[in-house]
């Protein structure tokens, strides 16, 4: 089983995107593909369930049949940070409740498993902990998602460094083109220059994902 860890330079870069985007790619190449949403903050209650965008956008795009509590065991209903949000019910994110949860997934026995994170690399979890540490104790490889915007290479270099110093691969990272950039080519090719990373795709804006999932280049992946 391969298991990858979506990573970004901020929130709002387009981990879901690309997480869809790779999900498909898989899919329309025949594997076996599981998600995994450890931690969110903004969902809408359904029928007693909070329920949050992300789960059920990965939910959709991938094939292996699960619940959207098995993909997002901690959901939080404010759209703020979800340490913040587990202090004001006097609760705890911990991280062997995310290893419980990723274990639940791990049974369905996928071909490849995509987890996305939350926010950025060290998200914090609170009592000291962050989400990076699930990634590091689940063994997973990173891909970065750069959202393409002035600040991105300073984001981006901070947070390969980050990665790299918890022991982690960074295997790949994807150029996110949402918005107009001055100079965005220049921007790309010192990235490429500057990350020790394959560059697994540059996505323009698009809402359909099947296009975006044919820009992904899948090789470093294997
Ligand atoms: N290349 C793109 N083309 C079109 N829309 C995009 C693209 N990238 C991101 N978006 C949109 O921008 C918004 C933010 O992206 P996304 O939800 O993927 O960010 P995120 O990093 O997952 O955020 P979070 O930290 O909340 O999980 C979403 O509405 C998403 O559909
Ligand atoms: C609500 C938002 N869309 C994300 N789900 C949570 C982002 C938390 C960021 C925390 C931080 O690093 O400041
Ligand atoms: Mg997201």
């Amino acid at each position: 089983m391969n298991e990858f860890f979506i990573t970004a330079t901020d929130t709002d870069a387009g981990k879901t995107y690309v997480a869809r985007a790779l999900v498909t790619a898989l899919v329309n190449q025949g594997k076996q593909v599981a998600v995994y949403k450890p931690v969110s903050a903004g969902c809408e209650l359904i029928d007693g369930e909070l329920v949050n965008e992300d789960a059920s956008l990965l939910q959709a795009s991938a094939n292996c049949r699960q619940s959207i509590s098995q993909i997002n065991p901690i959901a939080f209903a404010e759209p703020i940070a979800p340490h913040i949000a587990a202090e004001q019910l006097a609760q705890q994110i911990t991280l062997p409740e995310i290893m419980a949860g990723y274990e639940q997934v791990k049974k369905v026995n996928a071909d490849v498993v995509i987890t996305e994170g939350a926010g950025g690399w060290r998200l914090p979890l609170g009592q000291g902990h962050y989400l990076s540490e699930f990634a590091k104790q689940a063994g997973h490889k990173v891909i970065l998602v750069v959202n393409m915007k002035l600040g991105c290479l300073n984001h981006a270099m901070l947070t390969y460094e980050a990665i790299i110093a918890d022991g982690l691969e960074c295997i790949g990272w994807v150029a996110n083109c949402q918005q107009d950039m001055p100079y965005l080519e220049e921007n790309i090719a010192h990235l490429r220059q500057l990350l020790p990373a394959a560059f697994i795709a540059r996505l323009e804006y698009c809402r359909d994902i099947d296009k975006a999932a044919a820009s992904i280049d899948t090789s470093a992946l294997v």
